[in-house]
């Protein structure tokens, strides 16, 4: 299977279990590994063969903004959801996102999640 990359994808959210954190946007960073098969694309030379990583961008993008999530663990599973839903052609999803600011002496802490299209 071939892999379509979006990395490094970083905006502000608002996120976070603590009730001061309802209060303030903090920065997240996501890596999406979508999982499909591009030898048509590569045929074909048509957008509409493949995924489009600036259109799933955005589409991200606006999950994350459109409400508060207390835990990563959510916003995760909101995401990977949605893009598996929203476009058939993903077979496989991994996604690690990041709050690199939310341990001050980590580097950065954050999960990864793998998510597969069910048969
Ligand atoms: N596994 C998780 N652990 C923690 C989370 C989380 O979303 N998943 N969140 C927090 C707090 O919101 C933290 O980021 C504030 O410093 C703590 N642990």
């Amino acid at each position: 299977m071939d892999t379509i990359l979006i990395e490094g994808l970083s905006t502000q959210a608002s996120i976070g279990v603590f009730d001061w954190e309802k209060q303030i946007q903090q920065r997240l960073e996501l890596d999406l590994a979508l999982e499909t098969d591009l030898a048509k694309p590569a045929r074909s030379e048509q957008l509409s063969d493949t995924l489009d990583y600036a259109r799933i961008s955005q589409d991200v993008l606006g999950l994350i903004h459109q409400r508060h999530y207390d835990l990563i663990e959510t916003l995760a599973e909101t995401i990977t959801e949605a893009l598996l839903q929203q476009h058939p052609l993903i077979h496989r999803i991994t996604l690690t996102l990041r709050k690199p600011d939310a341990v001050p002496q980590a580097r950065s802490v954050g999960l990864r999640i793998s998510r597969q299209r069910s048969v």
